[in-house]
């Protein structure tokens, strides 16, 4: 399920060789005692001594100018899954859409990382760029000419412009098969676009959201978009049913639990200023007037995407910092985290009963209050990683320390998880049981708020804490059928004694998923059924693929239903959700 959005600051551009920065610099090695023929050379003590004697050296040392290094491109290693990797799936589908071959979009690397004047033509500035395409990152993709070798083109990468949009860019740093660039201008917006639906004075500078400029019934449909590719992609050979309508989120603003802006410091220039606090900036755009300085970080007071409490503490946490920031020695992040209490004491003021979370600038610690049917609540914002939090989900109630993982959008849970339930029953004769393994179990959401529909749960997680909090939740809950077991999540499979026919299986990885050994011996137990809840559909669907296709008994089963749930509205992040059962 999902994870953090990572609010990344700008990657630095490909350099300039002509730059100081990258100047080649001679290697400083031995040769400095040595000359070319590896003897010892006179140090200047050495000469001393000689011209006292009027002896001559017997070498004399001839300075050569250091040779240029001819720089080369590094390529690196790229996960398939991740979003240069998907990347490169969406180029190929370009190239066969507009019949161009690798070559055609091929950049000259080469000669931009040792010319400065083809550094200078390959990044400049296009007009007329059209927007052919998303990515499953959530930016465009246009088609453009190439400067140099004018009968090739390049494929360009145009963050916050969507499908038909016709653009102004500033191209800035090249791969060898596409460019990155900053949108300057939208010179016609596309038929999804529709600026005044932006509500954040950010948008545009930060990395965080995406989908801004788009109606949300026109979010979900590109987050349906995001799934069906992904399955044409990385599961190629798979025959999948028709992708279902995302779910939306309940709340599409103010939603976010928790945010964690940082600030940089350098560790080498003395910090003058107080620096920027807030989200990793997305290139240097400027096709909207936007707030924000033009550096990494763009300094935000408001995130409309988080609740209510955790922009209060983002207030108070940015005033401490006006004064504080001196005493940081590096960068660093600042966790807010919201926390629920119910209040049971309603005799004792509120401010007695609170836990230790972000105070305002009178020292007093911010809180909202609400009520919850019969029950009366209040909203902190804790900011200390070990501190534990509580948060309420269709009337159980779940801890989990503040720093770990734990569901971003709590509006959108009991969705999910009454949609995990109902999908987790196996047809049976009445009264047979049914068992549940949850795998990557975490603290416990999906074992506990599905605990009741059978008679045993078995969850794993590789994460001690995450464990210890999953038992006492179980506790706190009153579940008396669930056990936890830490380890890797095909450990389980040593452990299991519930027959495969009447057991039935939540797979929650990490964004990287499931690994081979897990998904084999999977399918050697073989469960009932199988719902596997992903934060990155892409490993989701390369998963299913081997495990259909490659493991043992995997042409037993079929899948079922496939579809989203939005976690984060406003964003290009979508949870995708698949049914597998036995044929
Ligand atoms: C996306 S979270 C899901 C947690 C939980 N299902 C929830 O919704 O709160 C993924 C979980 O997988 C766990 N994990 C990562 N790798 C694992 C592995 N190899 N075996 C078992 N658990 C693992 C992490 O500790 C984390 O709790």
């Amino acid at each position: 399920m999902s994870e953090e959005i990572a609010a990344t600051p700008a990657k630095r551009e490909l350099s300039n060789p002509g730059s100081p920065e990258t100047k080649p610099t001679a290697k400083k090695q031995d040769t400095e005692n040595k000359d070319v023929t590896g003897l010892e050379l006179s140090t200047a003590s050495d000469k001393q001594s000689t011209t006292a004697n009027e002896e001559k050296p017997k070498f004399k040392r001839e300075k050569q100018p250091p040779k240029p290094k001819k720089r080369k491109y590094k390529a690196k290693d790229v996960d398939e899954t991740s979003p240069a990797g998907v990347l490169q799936f969406e180029i190929a589908e370009i190239l066969e859409e507009n019949q161009l071959t690798e070559n055609d979009i091929a950049n000259d690397i080469s000669s931009i990382l040792n010319s400065s004047e083809a550094y200078h033509n390959y990044h400049r500035e296009v007009e007329h760029a059209e927007i052919i395409k998303l990515t499953s990152n959530g930016d465009g993709l246009a088609l453009i000419a190439n400067p140099v070798e004018t009968q090739k083109k390049q494929i360009v990468i145009v963050p916050f412009a969507i499908k038909g949009d016709i653009v102004t860019i500033r191209v800035f740093k090249t791969h060898p098969n596409y460019v990155e660039s900053d949108l300057l201008k939208i010179e016609t917006g596309g038929p999804d676009r529709d600026n005044s639906l932006i509500r954040c004075e950010y948008f545009g500078k930060c990395s965080g959201c995406q989908y801004q400029q788009l109606t949300y019934d026109t979010q979900l449909l590109y987050k349906k978009q995001t799934i069906e590719n992904a399955y044409k992609f990385l599961a190629p050979k798979l025959q999948i049913p028709e992708v279902l309508e995302t779910i939306p989120s309940p709340k599409q603003f103010s939603y976010r639990t928790k945010l964690t802006p940082h600030f940089d410091i350098s560790k080498r220039v003395p910090q003058v200023e107080q620096p920027m606090f807030g989200f990793g900036a997305k290139g240097k755009s400027n096709w909207r007037e936007t707030r924000g300085g033009d550096k990494s970080i763009v300094d935000i007071e408001e995130c409309i995407i988080g609740t209510q409490m955790v922009n209060i503490g983002m207030a108070n946490e940015r005033k401490r910092f006006e004064t504080t920031w001196k005493n940081y020695k590096k960068s660093a992040t600042i966790l807010l985290r919201e926390n629920t209490k119910v209040i049971k004491d309603l005799q004792t003021p509120v401010e007695q009963q609170l836990d230790p979370a972000s105070t305002d600038s009178n020292d007093k610690i911010s809180y909202i209050e609400e009520t919850s049917g019969e029950d009366k609540l209040a909203k902190t914002c804790v900011t200390e990683t070990r501190q534990i939090v509580t948060e309420y989900i269709n009337g159980f109630t779940f801890e989990f320390c503040a720093g770990e993982f734990f569901q971003n959008n709590n509006s959108i849970l009991p969705k999910v998880t009454e949609y995990v339930c109902s999908n987790l029953q196996i047809p049976r004769p009445e009264g047979t049981p049914l068992y549940l393994v949850d795998a990557y179990c975490g603290s416990g959401l999906f074992s506990i708020t599905a605990s009741k529909g059978v008679d045993k749960v078995v969850g794993v997680d590789v994460s001690k804490e995450s464990i210890r909090f999953a038992k006492m939740n179980a506790e706190r809950n009153n579940v008396k059928n669930a056990v936890f077991i830490d380890g890797k999540a095909e450990k389980i499979f040593n452990e299991i004694d519930t027959p495969n026919d009447l057991t039935s299986i939540i797979i929650d990885p990490s964004r990287k998923g499931c690994d081979l050994v897990f998904l084999n011996q999977l399918s050697a137990y073989k469960p009932a059924k199988i719902v596997y809840v992903s934060c990155n559909v892409h490993s989701q669907a390369r998963d299913l693929q081997q495990f259909l296709l490659e493991t043992e008994n995997g042409h037993e089963y079929k899948i079922e239903s496939l579809r989203g749930f939005d976690f984060f509205p406003q964003t290009h992040h979508v949870e995708s959700v698949v049914v597998l059962s036995r044929v």
